[in-house]
C-alpha cells in the first residue's frame, strides 16, 4: 500500500490464499464491488484463461482480477491493449526504481505478455454491459517466481544477477495500478491513438512476417504478411507480399481476415501506416512464421 500512488484503482484489495478463481469472483459480484477494487489469490483452484482455457494457478504466480468502467463501446476491444501496456511499462519502472536489470517484457498480441520468447504473463478482460456503462473485470496471470515448465520474471534477473533482490508480487501489483490508472485516463479521454506508439514498441509485431493461409479451407494457399500495426477497430493490420492489405481477427487458432488490393504501404517505416479504409473479407489462418 506505500508503493501504491493509484487513487481509484486497487486501494480496495479483497485476498484470498486460495479461492477458485478471482476472475469468476469478481464478475460474479460486480454489483456489489465498488470500482476499482481487485481481488488477488495466491492460489486459484479453476482458474480461467482465454477461449475456455485453464490458467495453471499455483503459488508464486501473480494472480488478480479487478473492475473499471466504460462508456464507449468503440473503445472496449482496446482495453486490454492498455492493460498489455501497462504491466510491461510497470515492470521496467519497478526494476528501475529497485535498481535491478530491466526485464524486457513484451506484448505478444492481443493478450499474452512475453519474455525471451516464452509467454510469462495472460490477460482476460470481460465486460457486461449495464445500461449506458460497460462493467469491465480484468484478470492477470504472472508468472513471477516459477521458473518450471517454462521462466518467470525472477529467474530471468537472477540470470543476469544473482546478488540482486528479485520482484515481489505486491511491489508489481502496485506498480501496475500505478501505471494503469495513469494510462486509463489517457485512453477514457483521448483514445487508443494517445497510446499507440508506447504500445508498439512494447509489442513484438512491428515489421514481423507471418505466413497465412489464403481463401477457403479446401483451397487455401500460403501468403506472407508483413504486421504494420493495429486497425482502428484494434485488430491486426498486415500488408502481403503482393500489396493487398488485411486485417487479422484472432478466433481460437483461426483469425479471419479482410483484404483489401488497391493500396500498397510501406512496411519497414518506423510508424506504420495508416491502414486503409475499405477493406474486402476473406478467411485466413495464421500458420507459422516464415524462415
Ligand atoms: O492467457 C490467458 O489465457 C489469460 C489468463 C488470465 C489468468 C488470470 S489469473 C487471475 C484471473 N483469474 C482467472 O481465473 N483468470 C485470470
Amino acid at each position: 500500500m506505500a508503493a501504491l500512488r493509484a487513487s481509484r484503482f486497487g486501494r480496495w484489495m479483497l485476498w484470498s490464499p486460495r479461492l477458485a478463481s478471482t476472475h469468476d469472483l469478481v464478475t460474479q459480484n460486480f454489483a456489489k464491488l465498488p470500482v476499482g477494487v481487485v481481488c488477488v489469490a495466491d492460489v486459484q483452484f479453476k482458474g480461467r484463461g482465454r477461449s475456455k482455457n485453464v490458467w495453471e494457478s499455483p503459488p508464486g504466480c501473480l494472480m488478480f482480477s479487478f473492475t473499471s468502467q466504460m462508456e464507449d463501446a468503440r473503445k472496449l476491444p482496446l482495453m486490454q491493449y492498455v492493460v498489455c501496456l501497462a504491466m510491461t511499462e510497470a515492470i521496467k519502472e519497478l526494476c528501475c526504481a529497485k535498481g535491478l536489470s530491466e526485464l524486457d517484457v513484451k506484448i505478444k498480441w492481443p493478450n499474452d505478455l512475453y519474455l525471451k520468447g516464452l509467454k510469462v504473463g495472460g490477460i482476460l478482460c470481460t465486460s457486461s454491459y449495464q445500461p449506458k456503462v460497460y462493467n469491465i473485470c480484468t484478470g492477470i496471470g504472472l508468472n513471477v517466481d516459477n521458473e518450471e515448465p517454462t521462466t518467470c520474471l525472477n529467474a530471468a534477473l537472477k540470470e543476469m544477477n544473482a546478488n540482486l533482490p528479485t520482484l515481489k508480487r505486491e511491489d508489481i501489483l502496485a506498480s501496475f495500478f500505478n501505471k494503469f490508472e495513469v494510462l486509463f485516463e489517457i485512453f477514457t479521454n483521448e483514445g487508443f491513438q494517445a497510446l499507440e506508439e508506447q504500445y508498439y514498441n512494447s509489442w513484438l509485431h512491428s515489421g514481423q512476417k507471418v505466413v497465412v493461409q489464403d481463401g477457403p479451407e479446401a483451397q487455401h494457399a500460403d501468403s506472407v504478411v508483413t504486421i504494420q500495426g493495429l486497425t482502428p477497430a484494434g485488430y491486426l493490420y498486415a500488408i502481403g507480399e503482393d500489396g493487398k492489405s488485411y486485417e487479422l481477427h484472432p478466433d481460437g487458432n483461426r483469425v479471419s481476415a479482410k483484404e483489401d488490393g488497391n493500396l500498397l504501404h510501406e512496411s519497414n517505416s518506423a510508424h506504420p501506416a495508416a491502414p486503409p479504409t475499405a477493406l474486402r473479407s476473406a478467411l485466413l489462418k495464421i500458420t507459422k512464421q516464415p524462415q
